[in-house]
């Protein structure tokens, strides 16, 4: 990395580049194109009602969610910065039901982008963090037309993976397997500068985040997990433990990446048609290659998310990640048959075992 002065993403990715000396350049032309997305939909978020960004669209997705003005807009600011450039072979997106080839293109491009373009659309109107995640695989075959099936591979295929957070400040955090870094989006010049190089995640901590309001449908690690942290100093954990929720995963990812924490979306009961409510390929596995390179750990629940082998583009998952103890702790959780307890206070180990 360079030293002394400012670093922008240009000067990292070149850097980058020559560490990977047979390197074409087109990834980072690819990585350049999806951050000149993320920078003009931070445009739009900055503006807010002024632009007519709020609202919803009035129509719905192919995972029957109502789309807001912003997804819309949004999806269609990826697909123009990225359809042009020759970079890739194909597109899937969470606002598309299928996946998307550039235009009319020969010869085509070695990689494949999956968007999740606006993440945390429920918090648009209400003026919460909101934000855009990628990841980039290699197409299998681009002497070929690419299709779906080539989009299903498992996470620990990505080349690059990151989001962009449209918060207070706009930053990019990104990974390209060596390590996990942050940029702030100069609002003057225009510019991401490397404002977090390194970012880790400590491997321990005392705040979790999960939606309680599915505590009803949660599986009994789950239950265990969350009733102990509740339980607090009195409890098995011996310590308080504090909570947090604010339904944007990126806005979860970045807390989480900036002083630790663990997120839960576990695999519930509430709908056996959907395992999971976060989106596999381009939520749950992004997420995972950043969480994973500063550090922490990436899980279904159950065991690396990284080692799913998708099955389909919209796929749902159990995901849990964060801080590597507690989620260690969840999923020997999961291993340990569900009838050794019920409650931190009532279950065989449970302060009172004796008397249930
Ligand atoms: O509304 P819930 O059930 O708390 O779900 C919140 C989760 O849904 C999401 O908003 C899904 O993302 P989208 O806004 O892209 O659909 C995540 O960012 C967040 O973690
Ligand atoms: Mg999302
Ligand atoms: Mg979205």
């Amino acid at each position: 990395m360079p030293t002394g002065g400012r670093t922008t993403l240009v000067q990292y990715l070149i850097e980058e580049r020559r560490r990977h000396p047979e390197a074409t350049g087109d990834l980072n032309a690819l990585i350049t194109d999806v951050a000149l997305a993320c920078k003009a939909i931070s445009r739009k978020v900055a503006f807010g009602g002024l632009a007519g960004v709020l609202g919803s669209a009035g129509s719905g997705n192919v995972q029957g969610e109502e789309q807001k003005t912003l997804d819309v807009l949004s999806n269609q600011i990826f697909l123009r910065a990225n359809e042009w450039g020759g970079h890739v072979a194909a597109m899937a997106s969470e606002e598309l039901d299928d996946i998307s080839l550039p235009p009319g293109q020969y010869p085509r491009g070695k990689y494949l982008l999956a968007f999740d373009p606006l993440d945390g659309s429920s918090n648009i109107d209400v003026n919460v963090s909101v934000g855009s995640i990628f990841s980039i695989t290699r197409a299998p075959d681009p002497d070929r037309e690419a299709t779906t099936a080539d989009f299903l591979q498992p996470g620990r295929e990505q080349v690059c993976a990151g989001y962009a957070i449209y918060g207070p400040s706009t930053m990019l955090v990104i990974t390209l397997g060596s390590g996990t870094h942050g940029f702030t989006l100069d609002p003057v010049l225009g510019e991401w500068v490397l404002s977090h190089p390194d970012l880790k995640v400590p491997s321990a901590t005392r705040e979790f985040a999960i939606n309680a309001s599915n505590s009803r449908f949660w599986e009994p690690a789950v239950r265990r997990y969350v009733d102990e942290c509740l339980a607090g100093r009195t409890g098995p954990r011996e310590a308080d433990f504090n909570m947090r929720w604010i339904a944007s995963l990126v806005a979860e990812t970045h807390r989480i990446l900036m002083r630790g924490g663990v997120f839960l979306y576990p695999k519930d009961n509430k709908d056996p048609a959907k395992p999971g409510r976060l989106r596999l390929l381009y939520e749950a596995s992004p997420i995972s290659f950043l969480i994973e390179q500063a550090g922490g750990r990436a899980s279904t629940g159950r065991s690396r998310l990284m080692d799913v082998q998708p099955e389909a583009l919209h796929q749902r998952i159990g995901f849990v990640f964060g801080s590597a103890d507690e989620v260690e702790r969840i999923e020997a959780y999961h291993r340990e048959p569900a009838d050794d307890f019920r409650s931190p206070l009532f279950g065989k180990r449970g302060l009172f075992a004796d008397i249930v």
